[in-house]
């Protein structure tokens, strides 16, 4: 049998490649060929790749950023990137092409639509990107990585979950200590460029904590380069143990280890709390696109596994009750981390596979 061929196309951010090389990896197991395409922001990620994935820049644009100029020289870009990828696909013909958002993925979306190869589009966030909003109607179906992702009526969609590191699936379900009369772990995350807010409110709020919770906590708390030297004094003033730092590269052991998550609700922040399955107090990013890290949040608080405190409400009193509720009370902490673990998808990157194995059976 001739080997399959899978075109994913994906770009930008992280948050958009992660999953790629996810299932890449997934896809070459089962035996296929891979191919990726993505952008020059994109190519910044794929060091991490399998080298057996056969990777090329595309010519893309977005009419979303940029001065008069970049946007008139747009759509020829798009128009140059859809023609170069429609002549490669005419030759290659895959038998799968799978977008994960972000405008490098334009292209080849554009040119297997052209071209009626099957694809089909697996989105992070539970509100739809932009280029997925332009596609979601013109593919076989949407795999969501946040359940529920609002999508155009009529729309097939499957909840795939978003793939998480390995790092993190080995410590799917890890014991739960729940909080108590004994030194206990806070991880306070902004996702992966920190986020000040939470160096603005979460100190305070540890510190108005009562005397016997406080004095129990170990905050792991990950700021800004900026904010790391004044959250670092304000823990020390207040006689708080804490860690600071700019990037934890340990995080999956931390938050495994954590009474109580306090995080911004990127996709892959909400998936790792509840693949281990962690209590969580989430804030949301108010000016992320669509409001989507409200969506993403949203699946957690329904599940009763987290509670969500909006920007505009965020003060260190609200943060300081919701984190003294949480911590002295280890029976509804059980409760919410149990919750978490059950919303998680630890198995995310085999069923995102086995639908692109069933879009390319159907054809
Ligand atoms: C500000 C913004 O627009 N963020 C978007 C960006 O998220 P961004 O990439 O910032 O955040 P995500 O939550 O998706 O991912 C962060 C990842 O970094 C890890 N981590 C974090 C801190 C740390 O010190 N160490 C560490 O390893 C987290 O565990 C997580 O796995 O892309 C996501 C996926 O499209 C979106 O949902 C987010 O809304």
């Amino acid at each position: 049998m001739a080997q399959k061929l899978l075109l994913m196309a994906a770009g930008g951010t992280g948050g958009h490649m992660f999953p790629a090389q996810a299932l890449a990896e997934a896809m070459l197991a089962r035996g296929w060929r891979v191919k990726l395409s993505t952008d020059a922001r994109g190519a910044r990620y794929t060091a991490a790749f399998p080298s057996a994935v056969e990777i090329s820049e595309v010519s893309s644009a977005t009419f979303a950023q940029g001065g008069l100029l970049a946007k008139a020289l747009a759509g020829p870009k798009i128009a140059a990137g859809v023609l170069s990828m429609a002549a490669q696909m005419r030759r290659e013909r895959p038998d799968a092409v799978i977008g994960f958002g972000g405008y490098p993925s334009i292209p080849a979306l554009g040119a297997a639509t052209l071209l009626k190869l099957p694809r089909m589009i697996h989105e992070q966030n539970g509100v739809l990107g932009r280029v997925n909003q332009l596609f979601a109607k013109r593919v076989a179906g949407v795999a969501c990585g946040t359940w529920p992702t609002a999508l155009p009526d009529g729309v097939p969609h499957e909840h795939a979950g978003n793939p998480v590191r390995a790092a993190v699936r080995e410590r799917a379900g890890a014991a739960y200590i729940p909080p108590g009369d004994y030194p206990m772990s806070l991880l306070v995350m902004g996702g992966s460029q920190g986020a000040r807010i939470l160096s603005d409110v979460v100190p305070a709020a540890v510190a108005a904590l009562p005397e016997e919770l406080r004095r129990h906590l170990r905050v792991s708390h990950q700021a800004r380069e900026e904010d790391l030297e004044r959250v670092n004094a304000y823990y020390a003033e207040h006689g708080i143990n804490a860690d600071v730092q700019t990037f934890f590269t340990d995080v999956p052991a931390r938050m495994s280890e954590a009474q109580l998550v306090i995080s911004r609700s990127g996709a892959s922040s909400v998936a790792d709390i509840s693949i281990i399955g962690r209590p969580s107090i989430l804030i949301p990013f108010a000016a992320a696109a669509g409001d989507h890290q409200t969506a993403n949040a949203r699946g957690l608080v329904n599940a009763n596994a987290a509670v969500m405190i909006p920007e505009s409400a965020l003060d260190i009193p609200v943060l300081a009750e919701h984190m003294g509720a949480i911590l002295s009370n280890p029976r509804a902490a059980t409760q919410m981390a149990a919750a978490a673990l059950d919303a998680g998808v630890p198995d995310a990157t085999e069923r995102l596979a086995a639908l692109v194995e069933q879009l390319a059976e159907e054809g």
